[in-house]
């Protein structure tokens, strides 16, 4: 009897930082993945000592071994598409953009962290404009939070009119194919509202509101969920809905862990209350 089953698997990469504390980063991004029945693989960037009260400590990778990191992932398995999270200093970004092109990495979701939804900046001054002029450019969809959209933007963003003309400045001045703007750090009825603008198309994603405290973690979700649905094959806009579906429900079933802001709830179906 012929017991070998080969399983066709769509493969995605995350390039991202490592959050010890496993709500974030790495770890959600590759449990974002397994959810969807993505292959999950990983160039990590910096390595957080970090916990749901905060980060305490950030050591970045040699550059050169997140070049490896990727390169051994593209020349050998080959990627439907990826995701950036937190890239942190001006060399690695660099890097990591000449290695999109170099590679022809397609599918390329920039979540352009940069500020947490409790205003830490998580990467220096010069690295912003880096991003914003070498790795932004070539992504399909970038995913800015309400503060890193006022940074791209150079708005104040403080309403739904303010998002919407956030949305279009970036695509404009950054050249994405799509911008999709969060609202998690929006207050009131606003929280969890979302804009879309890929140019043509200006929408309004809502969702039913969550009220918890553990939301670490939902950018990274969300743009893993959205490269894990391009890896699939299906095209942008109805992945990014989807992703926001996913990562409402994860919300609904966030994980109530350590003293300050835990995760969300990744494998909903299998957890019990
Ligand atoms: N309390 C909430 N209820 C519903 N959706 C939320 C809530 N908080 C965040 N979200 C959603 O989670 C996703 C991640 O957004 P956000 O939290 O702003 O990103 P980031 O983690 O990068 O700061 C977005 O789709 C946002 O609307
Ligand atoms: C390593 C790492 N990467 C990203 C984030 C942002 O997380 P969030 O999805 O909550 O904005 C984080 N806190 N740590």
């Amino acid at each position: 009897m012929n017991t070998e089953i080969n399983s066709r698997i769509p493969v995605a990469l995350t390039i991202a930082g490592s959050d010890s504390g496993g709500g974030a980063g790495i770890q959600a991004d590759l449990r974002t993945f397994a959810f969807h029945c993505v292959h999950g693989t990983s160039a990590i960037t910096c390595v957080t000592a970090q916990n749901t009260l905060g980060v305490k400590r950030v050591d970045a990778m040699a550059t050169e071994a997140v070049v490896a990191q990727i390169q051994a992932v593209v020349e050998d398995i080959g990627v439907q598409s990826a995701k950036t999270g937190m890239l942190l200093n001006q060399e690695i970004i660099f890097a990591v953009a000449q290695q999109v092109e170099a590679l022809e990495i397609e599918n390329l979701v920039v979540d352009p962290v940069m500020v947490s939804r409790t205003g830490a900046q998580l990467i220096d001054d010069d690295a912003v404009k880096t991003l914003s002029h070498t790795l932004i450019p070539k992504a399909v969809i970038i995913t800015p939070n309400r503060y890193e959209a006022q940074i791209l933007s150079e708005l104040e963003i403080n309403s739904v009119e303010d998002m919407q003309a956030a949305a279009e400045i970036i695509h404009k001045t950054l050249r994405t194919k799509a911008v999709l703007v969060k609202g998690g750090g929006m207050q009131g009825d606003l929280r969890g509202v979302d804009i879309w603008f890929d140019g043509n198309k200006l929408e309004i994603l809502t969702c039913q509101q969550v009220e918890t405290k553990n939301t670490h973690g939902t950018g990274c979700t969300l743009s893993a969920a959205i490269a894990a649905n391009l890896a699939k094959g299906n095209d942008l806009w109805s992945s990014v809905q989807q992703a926001k579906e996913y990562v409402t429900t994860a919300l609904t079933h966030a994980l109530d862990i350590g003293k300050g802001q835990g995760p969300v709830g990744h494998f909903f179906p299998l957890l019990r209350n």
